[in-house]
């Protein structure tokens, strides 16, 4: 890479906070520091947030990535459905809407795997629009991997002082234990591993890894799931990664203030919320979500589409700002290696 990273931004669900974030984003000076960024998605949409948010931002749409000139204070849009003012209504997602957002998500994807940008930053949907949509996929992770036809990907959510990662990610709670495998959790870690070395510059990387019960089921009075699952997952991961520091499984309630301390460079966690609760209660404002496993780069904001307080400018565009150092930052690393 010669120049700057070039990052493709999608404006996210149009009946919740991405056109608006990325108004705001696009306007921060922080926007241009050692990165181009180019958003994918719908032009009247993104005039409506403009106007909504009142940041002195020109739109200059592009029918290339070629075209875009990156020029601070403009956005350079490319347009990739025609979506009519009355369409798009806070918090009442249609097939239409999600189809568009959709539609810039898919964009993105081709333009990364072309490289004609080197990463894709997107902006938060909603689940129950993509269905409306007909979609067949839950979110971005699986749209995307799918796309890229990635076999073995994972959900990461960063920040500066916590990382985790998710060894199940939206299922019911009920179904944890069924779906959790010592194949899978060792995968998992050695992806973890993989991935803090090639996407995050970490020559050793020092993995916590959390237990699934109550004091990682202080020797089977609570739960055998550590002693039988995930410690020989661990002994194999071990094998696989001589260069990493790979913990035994530990007490979730502790695992991650010590991650935070600086003990861990990331905590392998063994479903959604275990590993979401603590990540969000540290880095809300500022965190990121990034896909490992694929044959791109891929971040995103943490939150969601936050449907009660779309269209109100009230939003805060902190974390798709950091989701765009991130994938800068993830785009020079793969080109440093
Ligand atoms: N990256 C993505 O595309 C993500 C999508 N989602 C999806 O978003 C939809 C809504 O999810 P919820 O659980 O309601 O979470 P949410 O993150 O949309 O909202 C939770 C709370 O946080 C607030 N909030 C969210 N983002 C904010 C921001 N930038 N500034 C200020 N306040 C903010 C909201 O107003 C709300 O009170 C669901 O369909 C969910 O699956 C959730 C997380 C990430
Ligand atoms: N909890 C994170 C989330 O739902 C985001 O999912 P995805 O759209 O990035 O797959």
């Amino acid at each position: 890479m010669t120049q700057l990273p070039l990052l493709a931004l999608t404006m996210g669900d149009p009946c919740g906070i991405g056109p608006e974030i990325a108004a705001k984003a696009f306007h921060s000076p922080k926007a241009h520091e050692n990165m181009r960024p180019l958003l994918v998605g719908d032009e009247a949409t993104m005039a409506r947030a403009v106007e909504t948010t009142g940041v002195p931002l020109t739109i200059r749409t592009v029918s290339s990535v070629s075209e875009a000139r990156f020029t601070p204070g403009t956005m350079d849009l490319l347009p990739v459905s025609s979506l009519a003012p009355d369409e798009v209504v806070p918090g009442a997602p249609t097939a239409r809407t999600g189809q568009a957002m959709i539609d810039a998500i898919t964009r993105s994807v081709d333009l990364a795997l072309s490289g004609e940008c080197d990463a894709m930053v997107t902006g938060p949907i909603h689940k129950v629009a993509m269905k409306l949509a007909g979609s067949e996929f839950h979110g971005h992770t699986e749209l995307i991997a799918s796309r890229t036809r990635a076999t073995e990907f994972a959900m990461m959510m960063a920040g500066d002082r916590l990382k985790v990662v998710l060894v199940t990610i939206h299922i019911p709670l009920q179904e944890v234990v069924r779906q959790l495998t010592p194949a899978k959790i060792t995968d998992l870690i050695s992806l973890t591993a993989r991935s803090l070395t090639e996407r995050f510059g970490v020559e050793s990387p020092r993995i916590g890894v959390a237990g699934l019960n109550p004091h990682a089921g202080e020797e089977g009075l609570f739960g055998d799931e550590e002693s039988r699952l995930i410690a020989p997952a661990v002994e194999t991961a071990r094998a696989l990664h001589p260069e990493c520091a790979i913990s035994d499984p530990l007490p979730p309630d502790t695992v991650f203030f010590k991650a935070a301390e600086g003990h861990y460079d990331a905590v392998v966690c063994m479903y959604h919320d275990q590993g979401l609760i603590p990540f969000k209660m540290v880095h809300f404002h500022d965190g990121v979500n990034t896909t490992l496993g694929l044959p791109i780069i891929r971040t995103s904001v943490d939150h969601g589409t936050a449907y009660d307080i779309a269209w109100k400018n009230i939003a805060s565009e902190g974390s798709l700002l950091s989701a765009m150092h991130m994938a800068a930052m993830q785009a020079r690393n793969r080109i440093r290696r």
